[in-house]
């Protein structure tokens, strides 16, 4: 099977990587600039105590000119329109596609441009982050794979993956609801990024001043209530985990998007948060806190942009 990874940062270095190591055709597609990285470094995984390094293999956009059977799409949101034009000429009539994006809306953009055949749903719940040197940090064991058909039926192709995958040595899994299981981490997301982006702290550091450990829980109550009217209720057993994740005392947790503003990088406001709330007023739930963050990261997103101009 040849695999194509869209994007070695964080989430795509590190699967990507995975699946090399077990001898796995993999090729990452890159931008320039991330190829000189990566062809001087080599693509090093770093952090829990090991370091490991491949040579990976590596294609640019106008190389790109043959269909794959897999791509691993791990770009972040702000770059998707592009990606998604980069990567066409490898999308053929038996790709399978399998997005990492938090969010949902990458959904409708894939099945927009592709069609909805080739795209699969998928979840990765991972913490890594990508250092100056270019390098992946894991910062947790944590690192799954879920993956599905958009209709939830059971087939062939999903199940090709998922031994890939598994084979790899990699915490996969398939479900038969993959677009509740998108929701459900949509959830996770914008709870533990509300919450830290908002207070600008980990889950800890919001939870040892008076009054901290009830917010954690408050924005999950709002976010819940939006999956719910969408039709995707969370279940209790995941909602009682994440409420004990966002309310663990000393915990150094924290969102990738908590990671992006204290780095003052930009993020994915719009497609994580804008699109959130955007759902949940048309379905007449009240999300306030969930605004307020919007707002919050909005503000951000408006300063790293001017930066970015007074430096260009
Ligand atoms: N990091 C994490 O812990 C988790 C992240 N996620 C989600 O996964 C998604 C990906 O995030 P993450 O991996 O952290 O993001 P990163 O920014 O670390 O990696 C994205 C990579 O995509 C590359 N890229 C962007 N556009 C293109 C393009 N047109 N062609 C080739 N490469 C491109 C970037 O390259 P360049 O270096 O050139 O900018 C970058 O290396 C996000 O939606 C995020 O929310 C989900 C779970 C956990
Ligand atoms: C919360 C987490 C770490 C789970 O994978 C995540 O998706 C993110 O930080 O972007």
């Amino acid at each position: 099977m040849r695999i194509l990874v869209v994007g070695a940062g964080a989430t795509g270095g590190y699967f990507g990587t995975r699946l090399a190591q077990a001898g796995r055709d993999v090729t990452f597609l890159v931008r320039p600039r991330r190829a000189v990285t990566l062809r001087e470094r080599g693509l090093r995984i770093i952090g829990l105590g090991e370091e490991e390094v491949i040579t990976p293999q590596l294609v640019t956009a106008d190389e790109l000119s043959s269909p794959y059977d897999l791509v691993l799409l791990s770009v972040k949101a702000t770059t998707l329109e592009q990606a998604i034009e980069d990567a066409a000429p490898a999308i053929g009539p038996k790709t399978a596609i399998v997005p990492f994006l938090n969010g949902m809306a990458h959904l409708d953009q894939l099945n927009a441009r592709f069609g909805a055949r080739p795209v699969l749903g998928g979840v990765a719940k991972i913490l890594t982050t990508v250092n100056d040197d270019g390098d992946i940090v894991r910062l947790a064991p944590l690192a799954t794979l879920t993956i599905g058909e958009q209709d939830g039926r059971p087939s062939p192709r999903v199940d090709a993956v998922h031994a890939l995958l598994d084979d790899a040595g990699i915490d996969a899994s398939v479900s038969t609801d993959i677009v509740a299981a998108m929701w459900h981490k949509w959830v996770f997301i914008t709870t533990v990024g509300a919450l830290t982006c908002l207070m600008r702290g980990t889950v800890g550091d919001v939870g040892a001043v008076p009054g901290g450990s009830g917010l954690g829980p408050a924005i999950l109550a709002e976010a819940a209530a939006v999956s719910a009217a969408a039709g995707f209720p969370v279940p209790e057993a995941e909602l009682a985990t994440t409420t004990s994740i966002v309310t663990r005392s000393g915990s150094p947790f924290a969102s990738s998007m908590y990671r992006d503003v204290m780095s003052g990088r930009p993020t994915e406001v719009e497609h994580v948060f804008g699109d959130f709330v955007t759902r949940a007023s048309a379905l007449s739930v009240a999300t306030p806190l969930l605004d307020l963050a919007t707002l919050n990261l909005r503000v951000h997103e408006h300063r790293t942009e001017q930066a970015a101009l007074e430096r260009a």
